[in-house]
């Protein structure tokens, strides 16, 4: 019993070049890179490219990279009439989650020859991550809309991604520090190592599976509160608080009720997420754009609280939350915001799991009945 390691805590499952967690540090890199760094001079699109091919792109390599992105961007019709068939009760995770196996579904018929097994090859593979990630945005993006009566906003090819992502929701784009903060939460959460949704990736590429399946799978893992919906639900958690004042009361209620807070602890980080302080630093710029200072006074309220009864600090979600929420999203579109951006580091970690490929198959310990017989009226 002693050797189990339940939720696998601590446990090194195997080596990984994409990106280095340190708690010690408190630091996180992409490929060598300090994540705060890239959020100040890299944009989304240079990090995405970091990911998949282990190095920035020089001038060239970018105009190359963001045209065929940009090229891409349009929402399949096909894709389009299976969203609109779903209830708007949906979940915007399921529809995502259910977007990207029709998607994949639908590539596979350009490529029968594939069969069961996913490529292998990373050429290929590295295509069909890149057009995923395109498109991504026109799902999430209309389903927002539809669920607010609104028609489907065609992409802009001369803008950035994050910028397009916007203009698609929103059917404007708006001022450069909204674009700018909504670019730095794409950076910050495009990757993070074998988290569960991308562990869970390379579960199912591990199988010899295809890329649209393991991205289907982390979306699974990723909806889920204790990993990427807990965005979603901080602002859930703003909501029932409603003001500063009220924040140590309600927390000392939720505490008492063995409530988790959502937003705050981390698996690895035991002394605050290395994301935290630049997403902080772009929610405060929000607060002041959009002169939310109750926003803010919630938000410092709530963390002074939990740090002083807990010592629990918050995690990535925390500052993300709101800040999505003073852009305009809807609070159900957070965690498929996450996905358009994790889907570079989850195909990042698909490849790197196939150059040196191993099945992943723990074992478990069996504590059921002992070998017993089937009575015969059973028969
Ligand atoms: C992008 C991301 O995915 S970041 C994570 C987003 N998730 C959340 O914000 C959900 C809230 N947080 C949590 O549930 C947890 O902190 C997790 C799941 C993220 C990490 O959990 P673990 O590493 O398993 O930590 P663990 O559950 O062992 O916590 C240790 C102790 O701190 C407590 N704790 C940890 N996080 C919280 C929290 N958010 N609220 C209240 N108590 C907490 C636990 O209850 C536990 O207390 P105990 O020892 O008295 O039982
Ligand atoms: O690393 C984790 O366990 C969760 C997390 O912060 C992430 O996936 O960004």
């Amino acid at each position: 019993m002693d050797d189990i390691k339940k939720g696998l805590a601590g446990v090194v499952v195997d080596t990984t070049a994409v990106s280095k967690v340190n708690p010690e540090t408190n630091s996180l890199l992409y490929r060598g890179y300090p994540v705060q760094q890239l959020a100040e001079r890299a944009s989304f699109e240079e990090v995405a490219y970091l990911l998949w091919h282990g190095e920035l792109p020089d001038a060239g390599q970018l105009a190359e990279f963001e045209q065929y992105e940009r090229a891409h961007r349009h929402l399949d019709p096909v894709v389009k009439d299976v969203v609109d068939l779903l209830p708007l009760t949906a979940h915007p995770m399921d529809v995502v989650r259910t977007a990207v196996s029709v998607i994949g579904a639908r590539d596979a018929n350009l490529a029968p020859l594939e069969g069961h097994a996913g490529s292998v090859d990373r050429d290929v593979n590295l295509g069909k991550s890149i057009r995923l990630w395109a498109q991504l945005p026109a799902v999430i993006a209309y389903d927002q809309r539809r669920r607010r009566g609104e028609e489907l906003v065609e992409p802009r090819d001369d803008l950035g991604f994050s910028a397009n992502l916007l203009h698609m929701t929103f059917g404007e784009v708006p001022e450069l520090v909204v674009v700018d903060a909504f670019d730095v939460s794409m950076v910050l959460y495009a990757e993070h190592s074998f988290n569960a949704s991308t562990f869970t990736a390379r579960v199912v590429t591990s199988t010899l599976s295809d890329l649209y399946s393991a991205v289907t799978a982390a979306i699974g893992a990723l909806k889920g509160p204790l990993h990427g919906g807990a965005n979603e639900a901080v602002m859930n958690v703003f909501d029932e608080v409603g003001s500063a004042d009220a924040a140590v009361q309600w927390l000392e209620d939720a505490l008492a009720a063995k409530r988790k807070i959502m937003g705050f602890g981390h698996r690895v980080y035991k002394n605050g997420d290395s994301r935290v302080p630049t997403m902080k630093a772009a929610l405060d710029r929000l607060v002041e754009h959009y002169d939310r200072p109750d926003l803010l006074a919630l938000y410092d309220a709530l963390e002074t609280a939990m740090v002083e009864r807990k010592n629990i600090r918050p995690n990535l979600d925390y500052p993300s939350g709101p800040a999505y929420h003073l852009m305009g999203f809807d609070t159900a579109t957070f965690t498929p915001l996450f996905v358009a951006s994790r889907v570079t580091g989850w195909t990042a970690h698909v490849m790197e799991q196939l150059e040196a490929n191993a099945l992943i198959r723990p074992l478990s310990l069996y504590v059921g009945p002992d070998e017993r017989e089937v009575p015969r009226s059973a028969e």
